[in-house]
């Protein structure tokens, strides 16, 4: 089943027109792959999904149901995650306090997930009531991931988390989202193209601010020459 189509989105960021045609869809249950050079347009088309970079024209359907007009804190209550490259954690709180504040609800099922979610990141737990400023690069990547997790999404949509990553705390991270993959739908935006492709169904290539190939990532991973056209890997 799809549950996310974007159709021909078009974003202009001031006078700058950054996406000029970006088109994919993500079945439920997989992991989606967004890929392309630097500057390509990734981080745009999240922020558009979030509403936080709005779309002139084109389409953006979440459950059947049109979300591009929305306000973004109206997208998130739709069950749509988003884990920004900065990680956007709180340092001056602790790690328990910027779960908490992450939390739309308190109920059973929003402390199962929480549960849940802590049991893979053993890291948090330990530093449960230390300011997050002081986690590690990893260690906050882990954070930001847990705080999408809590709430019932549908949908996470995780900008780069590998990057800055040491390969030890990478691996890590991968575990996590193969763990995750049962629970919950990912768009993921991901340089490293080993992450990408162990984790990756699906992927979709941006190339100046437009989607310009798609496929299987298994196909992806043997076609060299299109690795070495938009993604610079030899
Ligand atoms: N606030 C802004 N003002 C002007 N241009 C911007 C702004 N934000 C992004 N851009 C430009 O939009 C283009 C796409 O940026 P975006 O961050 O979406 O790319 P990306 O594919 O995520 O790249 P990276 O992998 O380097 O994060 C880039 O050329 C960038 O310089």
């Amino acid at each position: 089943m799809t549950l996310l189509k974007v159709d021909r989105i078009e974003t202009y960021i001031g006078q700058y027109h950054i996406l000029q045609g970006v088109s994919f869809e993500v079945k439920q249950g997989e992991v989606t792959v967004l890929l392309g050079r630097n500057g390509a347009g990734k981080t745009t088309t999240l922020r558009s999904l979030m509403g936080l970079n709005p779309i002139s024209t084109g389409s953006i359907t979440f459950k059947g149901e049109s979300i591009h007009h929305l306000p973004t804190y109206e997208i998130a209550r739709k069950g749509i995650g988003y884990v920004p490259e900065d990680q956007g954690v709180f340092p001056d709180l602790t790690i328990e306090e910027n779960i908490r504040l992450a939390m739309q609800k308190s109920d059973d099922a929003t402390l199962e997930r929480r549960d849940w979610i802590l049991n893979l990141f053993p890291d948090l737990k330990t530093f449960w009531k230390k300011p997050s400023g002081l986690l590690s690069g990893g260690q906050k990547q882990m954070l930001a991931i847990a705080r999408a997790c809590v709430n019932d999404n549908e949908l996470l949509l995780i900008d780069e988390p590998s990057k800055g990553l040491a390969p030890i705390m990478v691996e890590k991270v991968m575990n996590v989202l193969q763990e995750m993959k049962d629970r919950v739908t990912v768009v993921l935006v991901e340089q490293n193209f080993y992450m990408a492709s162990t984790i990756g169904d699906g992927y979709y290539i941006i190339d100046d601010g437009r989607t310009v190939h798609s496929g299987q990532m298994a196909e992806l991973k043997v076609n060299e020459s299109l690795k070495k056209e938009y993604l610079g890997i030899a």
